[in-house]
């Protein structure tokens, strides 16, 4: 099944109308310069700015999805995790069950896959940046959606939970949700099942890593030369 449709949606001034199709279990990278539109394109997605064109989720339009349907749909991360308001770790990861009448399902679950059973009674306000991700993360996998929108989810994390992070985008695709994340570390992408490149707010070019990542593309667009070389390779134990 289409876990996400995307027809000629653009953003005037910042996104050329565009076409984009993501299947139940697959894990989409979206790449390009900063400013190149890959936000832009995940709000769009993620029915959070207003587009032109059509976007369709499950194969439903989403302007006839209701809010509340939408909330148990699909879960955003933001690419900057701010808080005003001095609420426990916990109380916003059950943020996610909102949309599910607040019934606090897989809120512990989500607590201990971020590794946030420690900071969990903690003001979320007075957390560092890394770990405010994890809590947007956390929040994220608690809604237990079919859909997962996530804006540079990697950037703020240190390796180890970053490669956790990256363990649990395949899993839940195993699992039959489609996970679009933006991301800059190209090598990350290339392991993704598809990859989505943008260029001053047009599409470069889709498709599985190898054809997308290539020399051409990276030198034209990045204006980097790709040379493949032995280097470190960091794992989970
Ligand atoms: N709120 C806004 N209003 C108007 N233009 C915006 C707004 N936010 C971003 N833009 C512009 O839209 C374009 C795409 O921005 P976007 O944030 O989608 O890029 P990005 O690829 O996510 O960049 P980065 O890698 O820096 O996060 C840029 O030209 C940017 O200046």
């Amino acid at each position: 099944m289409k876990a996400l449709e995307l027809k000629d949606v653009g953003v005037a001034g910042r996104l050329q109308p565009l076409d984009l199709s993501v299947e139940a279990g697959q894990l989409v990278g979206l790449v390009g310069p900063n400013g190149s539109g890959k936000s832009t394109l995940l709000s769009a997605a993620a029915g959070l700015l207003p587009a032109s064109g059509q976007v369709c989720w499950q194969e439903r339009k989403l302007d006839e999805l209701a809010v509340m349907e939408r909330g148990r749909m699909a879960a955003w991360v933001p690419q900057e995790a701010h808080f005003s308001f001095g609420f426990t770790v916990r109380s916003v990861v059950a943020q996610g069950r909102f949309a599910h009448g607040d019934d606090g399902n897989g809120v512990e679950e989500a607590l201990q896959r971020l590794d946030l059973m420690e900071l969990a009674d903690r003001p979320v306000d007075r957390l560092s940046g890394g770990e405010r991700h994890r809590v947007m993360l956390a929040r994220a996998l608690a809604v237990r959606p079919r859909l997962h929108f996530w804006d540079e989810p990697l950037a703020a994390l240190d390796v180890r939970h970053a490669l956790e992070v990256l363990v649990l985008a395949r899993e839940l695709a195993d699992q039959g949700a489609a996970v679009l994340l933006s991301l800059h570390d190209l090598r990350v992408a290339h392991c993704l099942d598809q990859v989505v490149m943008l260029d001053r707010g047009q599409l470069r070019a889709k498709g599985p890593p190898a054809e997308v990542l290539s020399a051409g593309h990276l030198e034209h667009v990045f204006g980097v030369k790709l040379r493949t070389a032995p280097g470190m390779i960091l794992e989970l134990p």
